[in-house]
């Protein structure tokens, strides 16, 4: 059996000090700072807005050497890591990836049982990086381990903090952060999916290595999807293959609600391309983009941007293409105001996606509507996206194009 997920708890980047990806989460992007752990060569700082919790590992002063944990497989008792006395330089609940640029690079789950849940990965042949260690401190103890993905610099904790009363892990200390009252108007409430960027031909054996360690499922993010192939977007300088995988729609009650991992590999097509830049900028496959569920995304936009959040604008011919205002119009939305604020609405054929053509609903319009913002760091790679999804649960064309167009000009700019 793969290993359970229960639910996911974090995602963590590693940047060095001073990238100010803390003020950017927490001055524009609303995010609400609310637990910290500091030593002399790390600082571990815990955000959240709704349920999307976001853990910032700086490296403060120089690189440390690479992370080698003594791990012995046959070895099945738990190592014991009291916070105090723990090393200094390490970040707890992670390994150190050194990568060279900053990076998203950790999607940490809980689990019920981190034991067995480590026993049935080793038996699926995936190697941890950690194995089962504890960690205490006087609000209780959690128990977790690290495994490498097989995507580029991506690993996953998975965690057990059922014995833990604090605010966050052990070793991490509540801030007193209070959030104040812009941040209402910038709701965003979960993680809506996680895009990988992977480099050509890896989606299969990716998709693979998901079903098999955890039971990830393949899901169809649109009609025109082939199967085998995946839904290839290419022609006018576009050349995108997008496979999605979600965990726990559906399944036994207490898992994972939906957790979506988006694939995206570039397709050869004359131009550049933002994947390419991706693996390019940030040395390898990686965490691409994550999409933040808003409830209300047109005022979390305006909110963000407010802030000081930057967004790709959509290319100039995109509110006035035949058809997009009566697209938009149909759904409810007015075409003003979401170019107002370079917002996105891609709508659903009748029967597109999943659940399509049964029933009432599926006569119904079903649409979501999205904005990304611009790289958050030096690099041409990770950023954030909003979406709000009223019905529509995968990705449409028209939003993609768009989308690589937008961020096409912005990496022509800055040539
Ligand atoms: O639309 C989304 O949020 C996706 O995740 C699809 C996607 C993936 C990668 C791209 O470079 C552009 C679009």
């Amino acid at each position: 059996m793969a290993a359970s997920l229960s639910r996911l708890s974090h995602i963590a980047f590693h940047v060095p000090a001073g990238t100010g990806l803390v003020s950017d989460l927490v001055g524009k992007f609303r995010f609400h700072l609310f637990a910290e752990r500091v030593t002399a060569r790390a600082r571990q700082l815990a955000l959240r807005k709704g349920a999307a919790v976001f853990l910032v590992n700086e490296r403060l002063g120089e690189a440390p050497p690479a992370h080698t944990f003594p791990f012995d497989p046959t070895q099945p008792a738990l190592a014991q890591q009291p916070v105090l006395g723990h090393s200094d330089g390490e970040f707890l609940y992670d390994i150190s990836p050194l990568h060279p640029v900053s990076t998203a690079s950790n999607v940490c789950f809980e689990v019920q049982d981190v034991p067995s849940v480590s026993r049935r990965l080793q038996e699926r042949g995936c190697p941890l990086a950690i194995p089962p260690t504890n960690v205490t401190d006087d609000s209780g103890s959690v128990t977790y381990c690290v495994v490498r993905s097989v995507v580029g610099n991506i690993s996953h904790t998975l965690l057990d903090r059922s014995r833990y009363r604090g605010v966050f892990l052990p070793g991490f200390r509540a801030t007193g952060d209070v959030p104040e009252g812009p941040r209402d108007l910038a709701e965003a409430t979960h993680f809506d999916h996680i895009t990988y960027a992977c480099s050509r031909g890896s989606t299969q054996a990716v998709l693979d290595w998901y079903q098999h360690c955890f039971g990830f499922q393949r899901f169809i993010v649109n009609r025109q999807e082939d199967v085998a192939e995946g839904y290839r977007i290419h022609g006018h300088g576009v050349g995108l293959r997008l496979t999605a995988m979600r965990y726990g729609k559906g399944s036994e009650p207490g898992l994972v609600d939906d957790c979506k991992f988006v694939l995206a590999e570039s397709l050869l097509e004359p131009g550049k391309n933002q994947v390419d830049a991706f693996l390019e900028q940030h040395g390898g496959a990686g965490i691409q983009h994550v999409g933040l569920y808003a409830t209300d995304i047109v005022s979390t936009a305006r909110a963000l941007a407010q802030a000081g959040v930057r967004f790709v604008e959509p290319p100039q011919a995109y509110y006035s293409e035949v058809g997009k205002a009566e697209e938009i119009r149909a759904a409810g939305q007015d075409p003003w105001l979401l170019s107002q604020h370079g917002i996105l609405l891609d709508a659903e054929l009748a029967g597109d996606g999943e659940g399509g053509g049964r029933g009432s609903s599926a006569r119904q319009r079903r649409y979501l509507m999205q904005i990304f913002t611009k790289p958050i760091f030096p690099e041409e790679t990770f950023f954030l996206e909003l979406i709000e999804r009223r019905g529509a649960a995968g990705f449409g064309e028209g939003n993609i194009r768009a989308l690589w167009k937008s961020v096409q000009a912005y990496l022509d700019k800055q040539e």
